[in-house]
């Protein structure tokens, strides 16, 4: 649809969803107390899970810690979130008729400030006519996306702000989103293959954050859409005899969590005598698990296994192409005149994702363009 031919929108907030990191050593441990007292997290019965949460944060944070010291004692995560809420905003500026829009952006964190209180403050303060909640998680976890919208609701209650609410519940496999993926990831790709021998394989390995096996099982979506930004972002990509594999990092608790490891897939390209290529799939910004887990515990352990090369690529950031794609994904919402994903309030996504009301939209469009 062209910018002209925009549909006049009432004042819209935009909610981007990200998880949140501590900003200063200090505040590491409560933070992890926040995520580990998250039922979507922690499924045990809620009697237990205030106690239980609270030893595992106290017992993670020594090694948190450390990796956040890398960093200089915080996370990233909040300073590169609002960047990406500020290109927004300008990019849905830039294509509106005139460049004016109703439009804001606004952050709300799960885990550390500022917190979903704070932003529908800000959301009702601004006085939004309508809101779209948009998570920075491109697939959908209960544990991510399911686990803020819940936050998000409960946080409006509190403070009566009852707004008509569009949820753009995933966008694994939009292609604007694949487009601009497999764009950075090309150039990455180029610059590796270039600073190697013309015999050395190169592997592309997509990382993306591991899930305990148990919550897969009880139907969350999320490894499935993984499976799907993959294919879409190779498909994008279009390199001829692609060598590529999906990996899972960060495990953080004993459970049986899904796989393969990042670990293992380093130790099999390590026996098939092949360089790799790191990118974060399930991530559209840096922040501990990039830059400590990539670049640095699982560089160290490439070296330490003898791989001919250890490359990572970049996540999006404020990437234009990138903002661009969720521009569009936001005009679509609009355009549409509903919700990308009709499962507000429910904790799960439909299992079989095909169901998902986002899905059914996207096939719409198609059939319409
Ligand atoms: C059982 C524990 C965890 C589950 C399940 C989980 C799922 C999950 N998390 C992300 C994205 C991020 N996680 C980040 C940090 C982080 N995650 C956990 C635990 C679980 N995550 C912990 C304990 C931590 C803190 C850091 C650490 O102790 O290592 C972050 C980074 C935060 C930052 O650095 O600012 C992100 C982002 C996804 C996508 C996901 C499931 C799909
Ligand atoms: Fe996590
Ligand atoms: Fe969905």
């Amino acid at each position: 649809m062209s910018a002209s031919a925009r549909p006049a929108i009432r004042k819209l907030a935009i909610v981007l969803f990200n998880l949140g990191g501590p900003d200063r050593p200090e505040a590491v441990r409560p933070f992890l107390e926040n995520l580990f007292t998250d039922p979507a997290i922690l499924r045990v019965p809620g009697l237990i899970r205030p106690l239980l949460g609270k030893f595992i944060a106290a017992r993670r944070t020594k090694a948190a810690s450390e990796n956040y010291a890398i960093l200089g004692g915080k996370s990233p995560l909040l300073e590169l979130t609002v960047a990406q809420a500020q290109a927004l905003e300008a990019a849905l500026a830039g294509e509106a008729a005139g460049g004016q829009t109703n439009i804001r952006c606004f952050v709300a964190m799960r885990y550390w400030h500022p917190f979903a209180d704070a932003a529908a403050r800000q959301v009702q303060e601004w006085g939004a006519e309508e809101v779209l909640l948009l998570p920075l998680y491109p697939q959908y976890s209960t544990t991510t996306t399911g686990s803020s919208v819940e936050d998000w609701g409960a946080a409006c209650a509190r403070i009566n702000l009852d707004l008509p609410t569009r949820t753009l519940c995933c966008w694994h496999s939009d292609e604007g989103f694949a487009r601009a993926t497999a764009a950075m990831l090309r150039r990455a790709f180029d610059e590796a293959r270039a600073s190697l021998p013309a015999e050395t394989p190169l592997r592309l390995l997509f990382s993306a954050h591991g899930l305990p096996e148990s919550i897969v099982k009880r139907g969350d979506p999320y490894q499935w859409q993984v499976e799907q930004s993959v294919a879409a972002i190779i498909r994008h990509l279009g390199i001829e005899g692609l060598d590529s594999a999906i990996c899972y990092q960060s495990r953080v608790t004993p459970q049986k969590w899904i796989g393969p490891s990042t670990e293992e897939a380093l130790e099999q390209a390590a026996k098939d005598g092949a360089a790799v290529l790191i990118h974060p799939v399930a991530f559209v910004s840096e922040h501990s698990e990039t830059l400590v887990e990539l670049d640095v515990e699982y560089k160290e352990l490439a070296h330490k296994l003898g791989i001919p090369g250890y490359f990572r690529a970049p996540a999006q950031n404020s990437d234009p192409a990138f903002i661009a794609a969720l521009a569009d994904l936001v005009w679509r919402t609009q355009d549409s005149g509903r919700t990308l994903c009709s499962f507000a309030g429910a904790r799960q996504c439909p299992k079989a994702h095909g169901d998902c009301p986002h899905a059914r939209l996207t096939r719409q469009q198609k059939a319409a363009a």
